[in-house]
């Protein structure tokens, strides 16, 4: 079976991000719709460092804490790229996947791209895409929660209820997995390491107003926290232990376990 890049290429539009790249008057704040979608899998994978490999990863991990008659969520799913991987990695007897997004040209598209990889490979996991807000979903008995760059769009006062009702749901044994990008307390590092990611940007080809407008559409709308603020937040809802498994830059990923 084709890995990611093989197969995002084979599947997903390769329009490029032009999105910001005209001086605008006014720069409106950042939203997921459709001139965002067109142009999705090329923005994520030149704006955050690391982005093939933790999409892939979630899917090796999942295959570690998936449990047979469970469901596996994808939060925030946007284009379906992590419920991809995990329909490459996770083959197990009576598990299904439920994507979430509360952008409707996402899901219209996310559904389009799994249709898509159903023709392309048989005995894939089932899977349901809903149209909703991942903070008022019922979740049902769970054993693999991924929240892939998602958890930063949610209102930093809504995001510790959110965690605790995902943690409830969670059967021994399983895990959330937690991607963001990072805050960093000391003033230092924090600079250093936003300016290496600015290093990335242009190294993938965004112009300095690119890279200006970017920031002022995100400022508002994602608000990053620090490694120390996850970890004690996912205690506070109830996860027992937090593992950091990849870093690269600002962005990183952790395994909440219950
Ligand atoms: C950065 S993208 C996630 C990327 C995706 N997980 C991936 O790995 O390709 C954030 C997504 O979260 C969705 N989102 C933000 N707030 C949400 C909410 N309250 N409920 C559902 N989806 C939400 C956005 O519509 C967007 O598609
Ligand atoms: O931090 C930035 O500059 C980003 O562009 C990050 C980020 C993200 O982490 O979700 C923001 C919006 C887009 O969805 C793609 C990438």
């Amino acid at each position: 079976m084709p890995g990611f890049i093989d197969q995002c290429a084979a599947n997903v539009s390769k329009q490029p991000d032009r999105l910001f790249a005209q001086p605008l008057a006014q720069v409106p704040d950042f939203v997921f719709n459709e001139d965002v979608v067109r142009v999705f899998p090329d923005m994520i994978k030149r704006s955050v460092p690391g982005y093939p490999t933790i999409v892939e990863n979630i899917g090796v991990l999942a295959g570690q804490f998936a449990q047979p008659h469970s469901v596996l969520y994808d939060l925030g799913s946007s284009l379906g790229a992590v419920t991809q991987a995990l329909r490459r990695h996770v083959q197990i007897a009576d598990c299904r996947v439920i994507a979430v997004d509360n952008s409707s040209a996402m899901v219209e598209r996310c559904r389009e791209y799994l249709h898509a990889q159903d023709s392309m490979f048989q005995e894939l996991l089932p899977v349901e895409v809903l149209e909703a807000d991942i903070l008022s979903l019922d979740f049902q008995p769970t054993s693999l929660v991924a929240l892939n760059f998602t958890l930063q769009f949610i209102q930093p006062e809504q995001r510790l209820e959110l965690l605790a009702r995902i943690r409830q749901a969670l059967l021994p044994g399983g895990a959330l997995i937690l991607s963001e990008k990072l805050h960093f307390e000391d003033a230092e590092q924090h600079r250093l390491l936003g300016d290496l990611h600015i290093a990335f940007k242009r190294a993938n080809g965004y112009s300095e107003l690119e890279i200006a407008q970017k920031r002022s559409a995100i400022e508002k709308v994602m608000l990053p926290d620090s490694l120390e603020q996850h970890r004690e937040r996912l205690l506070a809802a109830g996860f027992s232990q937090v593992v950091p498994w990849f870093q690269c830059l600002n962005f990183a990923s952790m395994i909440a376990l219950p």
